[in-house]
């Protein structure tokens, strides 16, 4: 079964319900619940420190104890990450890691895994997105700026043809014009049905692309908008973001 094949009866959903996380005696998270419909973009927004990487960390399973349920299209999200990852939830952490040396062209074959779909991601897809990466699929990827560190890993892991990804803070640091290609990928992979995560301190490119906003504080959704609010009220958003 591929990763977009749904049991019947189900809904294409990422769905949290009630999840709490810790790390070692610490409480992370106290009761998360919401929902990541396929081919929508869902923003994560909050202060540093509320709990947002945590979120994205414990759908892989990388922390050390969680409660509640994490289910995909039905099927609970639980075991190793590696068992995550098969079953189509990929994680683009804040961290950037390349293969530093392997070249471009080597990072992207290494992360490719066709699904025998119409729309999967092909390499062509990935240079039409990220011209830049084009230009340099034979440098070592350890040799790029981090711009194109960046749009390395959100090609990689668009070329795993996930059903939901995650993309941790992926413009932080970047410039203008990296940043646009990263609002096109988000778009292109929603537009093939990709269900999104977003954690973004950018609010300008969250509300660019996001379907969905929670504000997290301390570990708790403590507000959720719809698109249309969330552009009527950008304002208050922002001053949820300022820390005073
Ligand atoms: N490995 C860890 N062990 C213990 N506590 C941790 C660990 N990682 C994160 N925390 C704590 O969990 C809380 C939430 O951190 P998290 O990284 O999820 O925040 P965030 O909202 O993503 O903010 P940021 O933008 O700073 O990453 C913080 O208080 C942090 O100190």
């Amino acid at each position: 079964m591929n990763a977009h094949a749904l049991p019947a009866g189900a809904d294409a959903v990422l769905r949290y319900e009630n999840l709490n996380a810790y790390y070692g005696t610490s409480q992370i998270l106290h009761g998360l619940s919401f929902d990541v419909p396929a081919a929508s973009v869902v923003c994560l927004l909050g202060l540093n420190g509320m709990g947002k990487t945590t979120t994205l960390r414990a759908t892989m399973g990388l922390v050390d104890r969680t409660e509640g349920r994490i289910t995909l299209n039905g099927r609970e999200v639980r075991g190793p990450t590696f068992k995550r990852s098969q079953m189509g939830v990929t994680l683009v952490p804040e961290d950037r890691k390349v293969f530093a040396n392997l070249t471009v062209a080597e990072n992207l074959e290494v992360a490719r895994r066709p699904t025998g779909a119409a729309d999967d991601f092909t390499f062509e897809d990935a240079v039409r997105i990220f011209p830049r990466l084009g230009e340099r699929m034979n440098q070592k990827s350890g040799t790029l700026s981090g711009g194109e560190q960046q749009m390395l890993v959100v090609a990689r892991a668009m070329l795993a043809n996930p059903a939901y990804m995650m993309l941790d803070e992926p413009t932080e640091g970047l410039a203008p014009n990296y940043v646009e290609a990263i609002a096109t990928s988000i778009r292109a992979a929603r537009d093939r049905g990709i269900g999104i995560i977003l954690v973004e301190q950018s609010l300008p490119l969250a509300l660019a692309v996001g379907d969905w906003f929670h504000i997290i504080e301390n570990g708790q959704i403590i507000q959720s908008l719809g698109r249309e609010e969330a552009l009527a009220d950008a304002q208050r958003i922002e001053k949820a973001l300022t820390v005073e």
